[in-house]
């Protein structure tokens, strides 16, 4: 933990600085040793303009958390010193610079490790981990859609998916995730002929009736916050009966508007139970080794508690999650305090 140590009187300070309880050492006079928090950010610029809204960096410099944009096109050793450095990049090069810096300096929290991240940018193993979760089955069960990778020649699909035996229609989406908007084209299929029409490398999901609503589970260091938003509508039998090819859908979830207020049938609109959310976010930030995502969650239509986990997404739009502000910033002051606690028992 890097204290920048300066001394000083509050009613001489040009900022509000609110000092972290366990960074705070009262000295001599009322004075505080006033602790500044250094956050790097490397973010693309969408990133930059969803998440750093007026409200979080206000927020920030009014609890002594400096933001600080990182130049990709100087060296990281150059820049800070910072104490947090949070990313979305995912770039081979910038993956390389980061654990490259981490080596030198272990001191600094890398928010997440560019491994673990790795495993959320591709659609197979990012479900990996959640199909052997084993979830009390006193809070509900929470498993993944039959899926298949199909990685080349389109003309071999219909015949892999009757031999492994999905349920149409299926789902396809881009394998690999990479933050382009064609990884988040999506097509829905209706009958198996007409799957040598998709582009692999992709996953066929089969597709799960969930009343047209879904839970997007944030994940904030151990705090978890659930919103629901509109969905792809189910698909009845006379649908399946009556449809043929391959509908592409451009991306569905950013035109997902939220649903929180709407008026909606209680069974569909209830949300999963909160002891089975916490276990959720327990398991999957111990197994993925992440602090910062989410989880696109369905509850399968006439269950009361068969959830789908659908998709996984590393430091996802946290700035239309209400509230986040206050969360982020409480949660880049844990991390400090703990580190700081650590440092003063030795541990
Ligand atoms: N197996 C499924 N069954 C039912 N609906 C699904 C299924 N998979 C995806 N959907 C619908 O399609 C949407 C987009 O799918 P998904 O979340 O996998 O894509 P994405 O591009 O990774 O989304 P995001 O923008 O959240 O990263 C979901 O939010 C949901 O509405
Ligand atoms: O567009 P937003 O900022 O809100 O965030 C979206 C984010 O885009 P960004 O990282 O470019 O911001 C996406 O990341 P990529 O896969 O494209 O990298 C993905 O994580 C979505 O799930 C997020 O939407 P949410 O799930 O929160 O609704
Ligand atoms: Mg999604
Ligand atoms: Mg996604």
């Amino acid at each position: 933990m890097r204290l920048h140590g300066e001394v000083s009187f509050d009613e001489d300070e040009e900022e509000v600085v609110m000092v972290p309880a366990a960074l705070s050492s009262p000295l001599n006079g009322g004075a505080v040793a006033v602790t500044r928090l250094v956050v790097g950010y490397a973010l693309t610029k969408k990133k930059v303009k969803s998440f750093l809204q007026p409200k979080l960096l206000l927020l920030a410099r009014k609890k002594g958390i400096s933001l600080v944009a990182i130049d990709d096109t100087r060296p990281l050793a150059e820049q800070g010193p910072f104490d947090i450095i949070l990313h979305k990049i995912t770039s081979k090069e910038w993956q390389q610079v980061l654990e490259d810096y981490h080596d030198e300096h272990p001191e600094v929290t890398v928010l997440d490790p560019p491994n673990a991240i790795n495993h959320l940018n591709n659609r197979q193993s990012m479900l990996a981990e959640v199909s052997d979760l084993n979830l009390s089955s006193f809070y509900g069960e929470v498993c993944t859609p039959r899926q298949l990778v199909i990685m080349k020649d389109p003309s071999s699909i219909p015949t892999a998916v009757a031999m492994a035996g999905l349920t149409l229609p299926l789902v396809a989406k881009p394998l690999v995730v990479d933050g382009t908007s064609k990884s988040h084209e999506l097509s829905l299929a209706y009958d198996e002929a007409s799957l040598s029409m998709l582009d692999p490398p992709l996953v066929l999901q089969e597709f799960v009736n969930h009343g047209g609503i879904l839970f997007k589970v944030y994940i904030i260091g151990e705090t978890i916050q659930v919103v629901r938003r509109f969905s792809l509508p189910d698909v009845n039998t006379y649908d399946l009966l009556n449809n043929v090819g391959v509908y592409r859908f451009p991306r569905v979830s950013c035109a997902a508007a939220s649903a929180d207020h709407a008026d909606l049938d209680p069974h569909i609109a209830e949300l999963p139970p909160r002891p089975l959310l916490e276990k959720l976010g327990k398991e999957l930030r111990g197994r993925l080794g992440l602090r910062l995502f989410n989880v696109d969650m369905i509850r399968e239509l006439g269950t009361k508690d068969r959830y789908y986990i659908i998709d996984i997404n590393y430091f996802p739009g946290f700035g239309k999650m209400p509230g986040y502000e206050h969360i982020f910033t409480d949660f880049l002051l844990n991390i400090a305090q703990s580190k700081y606690k650590k440092c003063l028992t030795g541990g």
